[in-house]
C-alpha cells in the first residue's frame, strides 16, 4: 500500500527542513501544504496569532489537544522559555509517529512530552504524570466535540488556575458552537475572538482566546 500524508509531509520536512532548525520545519510544512497537499495544521496566518498568544503567556507548562504531524507543537514550543515544557495529546498512533519525527528533525524533542491516547483518558493522569499541578496554556486543536468536556475535565482535574489561558482552532471552521456558546456564555472565563482563514485557504475560521479566572 502507499504512503499516508502524513508520511509524505514528513518526507517533506526530511528533504527541505535543517536539522535542529524550527522555523525551517514550519517553512517546509506550509511550503508543502500550500503547494503539494492541503493538510490539517493551524498554518502560518493562525500560527501568527498562536505565536502573539504564546509569547504572551510565556508559559512554563503548556498543553496541547490533538498533535497531528507536529506542527503547532513545534511552533509553541520554540517560543517557550528555558526549562518550560509542553505537553501534546494524540489520539491517532499514525500521527503521533509522524509527530515524533518531525518533533525530532526541529531539535526540540527535550521540551515536548507527546503522549498518545484519548485525550479524555490522558487528561486525569497529568498531575502524577508530569508532576504540575496547573497549566499555564492549553491549545485546543483536537475532535472539535472534545473541546467542551475536555475543558470541563481540566476544571475538575484542577489543572487551570486564575489566568491560564486556553486557544482553541477552528472554531468556525469545522467548527465548535458547543464550545463557544460554553466559554462566551460563562462567568467563569473572559473570552475573544481572533478572526482568521482556515489553513492555507481563504475561507473563514478563527481561534477563541479564553482566560480562566479562578
Ligand atoms: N479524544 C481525542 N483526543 C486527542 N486527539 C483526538 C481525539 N479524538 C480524535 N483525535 C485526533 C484529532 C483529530 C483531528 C482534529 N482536527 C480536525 O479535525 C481539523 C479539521 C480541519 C478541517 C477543516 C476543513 C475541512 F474541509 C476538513 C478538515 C481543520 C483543522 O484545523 C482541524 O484541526
Ligand atoms: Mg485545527
Amino acid at each position: 500500500t502507499g504512503s499516508s500524508r502524513p508520511q509524505r509531509l514528513l518526507k517533506a520536512v526530511q528533504r527541505n527542513a535543517a536539522k535542529g532548525d524550527p522555523q525551517s520545519v514550519i517553512s517546509a510544512i506550509d511550503y508543502f501544504c500550500r503547494h503539494s497537499e492541503w493538510a490539517m495544521n493551524v498554518g502560518d496566518e493562525k500560527g501568527s496569532i498562536l505565536d502573539s498568544v504564546v509569547s504572551e503567556v510565556s508559559p512554563t507548562t503548556a498543553l496541547e489537544l490533538g498533535t497531528y504531524c507536529g506542527y503547532s507543537t513545534v511552533r509553541i514550543a520554540r517560543l517557550l522559555p528555558p526549562g518550560a515544557s509542553l505537553i501534546t495529546l494524540e489520539f491517532n498512533p499514525d500521527y503521533a509517529a509522524v509527530a515524533r519525527q518531525v518533533i525530532a528533525h526541529s531539535g526540540l524533542q527535550d521540551k515536548i512530552h507527546l503522549v498518545e491516547g484519548p485525550s479524555g483518558d490522558s487528561i486525569p493522569k497529568l498531575k502524577e504524570r508530569f508532576g504540575i499541578t496547573s497549566l499555564d496554556f492549553v491549545f485546543l486543536d483536537h475532535w472539535k466535540d472534545r473541546y467542551v468536556p475536555d475543558t470541563k475535565l481540566l476544571e475538575e482535574c484542577g489543572l487551570l488556575r486564575k489566568g491560564s489561558v486556553l486557544l482553541a482552532d477552528n472554531v468556525i471552521c469545522p467548527g465548535a458552537p458547543e464550545y463557544l456558546d460554553y466559554v462566551r456564555n460563562n462567568p467563569r472565563y473572559e473570552s475573544r475572538y481572533f478572526q482568521s482563514h482556515l489553513e492555507y485557504t481563504n475561507v473563514e475560521d478563527g481561534l477563541e482566546k479564553s482566560v480562566f479566572l479562578g
